[in-house]
């Protein structure tokens, strides 16, 4: 595979909090949901600013095993007692076999410390001071085999300064956003992510475990659960304290729910002077490694990964020799109020340096012997630019310092040009057989130890980063009294709104029952006037109907019962002839009024149908009428 191709730059994977059912541990103890006063606790800090130049913290950890008796420990120093060879004495110390060297320390682990211990000294201030902003770089330093990998990384039966350090961070932590919002770009920028790139993170992160699942085996996985057992046995101390009052800045911050926080890891190596990305081996994937994690438990399963795709070979001083020095960055992201220039963005950079080694002891050869060649080199740089960086500051001379000379120093160039917190743990074996090589590594150290951390660029730093603050605070501040005002106003307006509607309403219900009555009095009159109208109508109809009928019966009574009458009697008279031509006549005329009485009657009876029919269509329009006004009534009425 040509690793060449492989792009350098640093690829980042997001980080969520932690599972929140971990907090069910016997050592977890809940954050205090303290809230207020992020300028307090930040112009508190202010002094630190103006905080004297400090050195760089080295720390000494000798390692578990059988100590030598030139070594004798006492508090902060080591004394060593380092033979003389005949070539290296001077006039007056002739006749000397040995000469006690002194080697002081920010501290000291004798080989009886925890790794717990470790932590608690030397990275637990440190990552609390990144939560709160400031960026670190913590490297590991010694020969080949000198516990190195076993400080940073540790065991599962002995976790190391990584795990911890992720434990610490995944409890404390706030619940997280479940996508990324924010990805860093740049060593002090940030992007905001569209809604599509927070789905293509997403994925990568689901590609990345898968990958990890495949990669690492079974028994591997679980790890993380036994490595938190672990560490929720060890005696009290190790993570309990970290959420007192120590993290009452941190909360407080986060307490302001317009700060969205976004925590990205990266994991490489430099191998053979290449950057290697190890949660991307395979170059075509290059890009797509950006990945966000949900949980701590994912956190450490690429961790494992990132182990797993570490170089690492056999030699004949340590059998799982790291053949490269190995990077494990952690990013915290915080954007004010989706403002990405009012950001801060903070990396604490964990590097496990591979060791420095002698070729005649390793006895490499082939690929062993260029990798050895390759680590000592860098190593070489890294010493010479402390050391130019020391002399510099000694004789305040401005000589160009190598970082460009290897990898290892341009990555690290902002820290150990004083830009930022660095510090070290030096690994020595304090057995007979490793005493040049820990004898080296202690003069590197002692040059380290004396390069000052120029303090000035990072006030000016922190001075923009707290200025930011400030601003932040202010515009949360302005914000929230902003805010403050305008609920007030709200609720003046609730209340008003509601004294006004129970006014409307009882206003109103009054006002129904008035129009309900006057609607019903109304139609009621209405009502009561046709029902009086059609009743007289119809009478007066009928009576007219009755009164005529009557007067035609009464006439024809009256002009007819004569006739019949008279003519009853002059057809009982003398003569016949006349008489009978008399009574035809008679029965004639008789029959044509009879006739036209019973054409009368009939167009009487026709014409009294016809009225009988108009009284039937009054009647029912009377009754519709009627319906009409029940169903008036029916709507108005209650
Ligand atoms: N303090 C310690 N207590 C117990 N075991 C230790 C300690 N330090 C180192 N070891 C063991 O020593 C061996 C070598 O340690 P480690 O791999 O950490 O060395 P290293 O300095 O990283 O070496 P290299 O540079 O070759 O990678 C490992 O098996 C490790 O577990």
């Amino acid at each position: 595979m040509d690793y060449s191709s492989v792009n350098t730059s640093e690829q980042l994977s997001f980080l969520r909090a932690r599972d929140p059912s971990i907090l069910s541990g016997n050592f977890a103890s809940k954050r205090e949901n303290v809230r207020t006063n992020l300028l307090a606790d930040l112009e508190e800090c202010e002094p630190e600013e103006e905080e004297e130049d400090k050195n760089i913290q080295i720390h000494l950890r000798v390692k578990y095993a059988d100590m030598d008796e030139s070594y004798t420990i006492d508090n902060n120093a080591i004394h060593c007692s380092v033979p003389m060879s005949s070539s290296s004495h001077s006039n007056n110390l002739k006749g000397v076999d040995s000469i006690v060297k002194k080697f002081t320390f920010s501290h000291i682990f004798p080989p009886e410390s925890t790794q717990g211990e470790i932590f608690n000294v030397v990275v637990k201030p440190k990552v609390f001071r990144f939560i709160n902003g400031e960026n670190a770089t913590l490297m590991s330093y010694g020969a080949s085999g000198s516990g190195k990998t076993f400080t940073i990384v540790g065991t599962v039966t002995d976790p190391g300064i990584i795990p911890r350090t992720l434990e610490y961070l995944f409890r404390t932590l706030p619940e997280l956003p479940e996508t990324p919002l924010v990805k860093p770009t740049q060593l002090t920028q940030v992007e905001m992510l569209s809604a599509a790139q927070c789905q293509q993170e997403v994925i990568a992160k689901n590609n990345l475990l898968s990958m990890a699942k495949m990669t690492i085996d079974e028994g591997h996985t679980n790890t993380y659960q036994e490595m938190q057992s672990r560490l929720s046995q060890e005696s009290a101390g190790i993570l309990d304290d970290f959420s007192s009052v120590s993290l009452t800045v941190w909360v407080s911050f986060y307490d302001f729910s317009s700060v969205s926080l976004t925590v990205w890891v990266s994991f490489c190596e430099i191998y053979n002077e290449f950057i290697y990305d190890l949660l991307t081996p395979t170059p075509k994937q290059k890009g797509t490694s950006r990945t966000k994690l949900k949980l701590g438990i994912e956190a450490y399963q690429i961790l494992q990964y990132g182990l797993h795709n570490l170089k690492y070979a056999s030699t004949s001083i340590n059998p799982h020799s790291s053949r490269s020095h190995c990077i494990f960055t952690i990013k915290i992201a915080q954007v004010v109020n989706g403002m990405v220039n009012v950001c801060r963005l903070n990396h604490f950079n964990f590097c496990d340096l591979a060791g420095s080694e002698r070729l005649k002891k390793t006895m490499n050869e082939g690929d062993r012997l260029k990798e050895s060649n390759n680590i000592n080199a860098s190593l070489l740089v890294l010493g010479r630019c402390i050391n130019c960086i020391r002399e510099n500051q000694k004789k305040n001379i401005k000589k160009i310092v190598p970082y460009r000379d290897s990898k290892l120093t341009r990555l690290f160039q902002r820290a150990l040009s004083g830009n930022e917190s660095i510090s070290m743990i030096v690994n020595i074996n304090p057995t007979a057989v490793m005493l040049e090589e820990s004898l080296h590594t202690l003069n590197f150290s002692a040059v380290a130890k004396e390069v000052v951390l120029k303090r000035t660029p990072i006030k000016i730093k922190k001075k923009h980063r707290l200025s930011s603050y400030i601003q932040a605070k202010n515009l949360f501040a302005a914000n929230r009294e902003e805010d403050a005002y305008e609920i007030n106003r709200m609720q003046d307006l609730i209340d008003k709104l509601y004294l006004e509607l129970e006014r409307q309403t009882q206003y109103y219900a009054t006002q129904e029952d008035r129009i309900r009555e006057e609607i019903w009095e109304q139609q009621k009159t209405i009502y009561d006037e046709m029902k009086e109208n059609h009743r007289e109508e119809i009478t007066a109809i009928r009576d007219s109907h009755k009164r005529y009928i009557q007067g035609l019966k009464e006439l024809y009574e009256a002009k007819y019962k004569p006739v019949e009458v008279v003519n009853l009697v002059s057809s009982s008279s003398d003569e016949d002839e006349d008489g009978d031509v008399q009574l035809v006549e008679t029965e004639n005329a008789y029959e044509a009024v009879l006739q036209k009485y019973e054409e009368q009657v009939c167009s009487l009876q026709e014409e009294n149908v016809t009225i009988e029919e108009e009284n039937s269509e009054l009647r029912n329009q009377l009754q519709m009428y009627t319906n009409w006004i029940d169903l008036q009534n029916d709507d108005i009425l209650p």
